[in-house]
């Protein structure tokens, strides 16, 4: 809630955009004083702008939507099928969530998806971490610990999501990344010197050489005006989750201690203080670069193992779960040596090279979308 002496100064505003109606927020992005109806007409509009003008849809696709129960994907499936409605998509709509297996967490955050397959009319698929791989979350944390369990989350999230599409037979997935995730990222990837993935990380659209192409709505709209900014940072902001008294899940994940990717995200906080712009500028920097033509890329193949794109012998996720089932739960993990490198040089791996490795790593889980 805005402190007193905000509201006050709102209360006494006209709506900049109708100047009809009284204006109840101060917008992050813009910094605009408008009223509530103005600031859902313009978050929705933005959306449907870059829906169209970035053709992220055709009529007669089926869509699924990565539905976490979190703040990002709720809303994205409530305006997703608000403006399928009004400007006549014809998307066929699925509501899809990973059950990772992490209880007192994801089991809550799926009641929430729950309940929202009812209250948007979207058909539900669950896919497990426990069926696709034979392990949950808990397990995993159980087997490395809480330093890296994230690299392996978001390694096995990526193909469950790809692996849910694929029963459901859609033709995009759509996730709830917004602009913020996407400007984190990219100072991720700079900061590992990820040439490949910086490269694509801030397209709206990717995969489309992949199992199916993924697509970024909220690419461009800033978490602030998505959700009700958390009170610990003493910066209240009615947003549109608040205002559409949406059902969304807001605890934070027991076991993402992700600390390099948080400096990231506070950083970029304080940058957006400074100067709100900075989110964008940021995503815009990102899209501006432009590889040398003589850098030399990693070729995209299948793996040997699942038939899952991979730029190695075994994707990333073969490799992991190779290493959990052979009881060498670090293989993988960071710039570790595993099976693909072993296989290139006729290596065999030795857990004291991959604990030396695993000191110098950092915990990013993964950078790409
Ligand atoms: N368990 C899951 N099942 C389905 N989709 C997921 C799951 N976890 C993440 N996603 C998708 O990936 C997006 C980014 O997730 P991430 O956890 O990085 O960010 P977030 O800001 O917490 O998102 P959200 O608020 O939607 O949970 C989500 O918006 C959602 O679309």
């Amino acid at each position: 809630m805005p402190s007193g002496e905000e509201a006050k100064k709102s209360d006494s505003r006209q709506c900049c955009i109708c100047s009809l109606r009284r204006a109840v927020l101060k917008r992050p992005k813009t910094q605009q004083q408008i009223c509530r109806e103005c600031f859902f007409s313009a978050f929705e509009n933005e959306i449907h702008q870059v829906i169209v003008e970035n053709q992220l849809f055709r009529p007669g696709e089926r869509v699924a939507i990565g539905a976490s129960g979190g703040k990002d994907s709720t809303v994205l499936a409530y305006v997703l099928s608000e403006l399928n409605r009004r400007h006549n998509y014809g998307l066929d709509l699925y509501l899809l969530s990973v059950d990772e297996g992490i209880t007192g967490y994801r089991d809550d955050s799926l009641e929430t998806v729950k309940r929202n397959e009812v209250q948007y009319g979207l058909p539900l698929k669950i896919v497990s971490y426990k069926s696709l791989y034979g392990w949950t979350m808990d397990e995993i944390v159980k087997a490395i610990g809480l330093k890296n369990n994230c690299t392996f989350c978001g390694v096995f999230r990526r193909q469950a999501l790809d692996r849910g599409a694929a029963l459901l037979k859609t033709d995009k997935l759509v996730t709830g990344h917004n602009a913020d995730d996407m400007a984190e990222t990219v100072l991720l990837n700079i900061l590992r010197g990820d040439i490949a993935r910086l490269s694509r990380c801030t397209l709206i659209t990717t995969g489309e050489d992949g199992p199916i192409p993924r697509c970024k709505p909220f690419k461009y709209t800033y978490e602030k005006e998505i959700v009700i900014y958390p009170p610990h940072l003493k910066n209240y902001f009615y947003t549109y989750a608040y205002f559409k008294k949406l059902d969304y899940f807001s605890t934070e994940c027991i076991y993402s201690p992700n600390a390099y990717r948080g400096f990231a995200r506070e950083f970029i906080k304080d940058l957006e203080r400074i100067r709100p712009r900075a989110i964008i500028d940021i995503i815009r920097s990102g899209e501006n670069f432009r590889i040398s033509t003589s850098t030399k890329m990693p070729e995209q193949g299948t793996c040997e193992l699942c038939g899952y794109i991979s730029s190695q012998k075994w994707c990333k996720a073969c490799v992991l779960l190779d290493g959990l089932n052979r009881g060498l739960p670090r293989q993988g993990i960071g710039r570790t040596r595993g099976p693909n490198s072993a296989k290139k040089d006729g290596l065999k791996i030795q857990p004291e090279m991959e604990t030396e490795s695993v000191v110098r790593s950092k915990p990013c889980g993964t950078l790409d979308f």
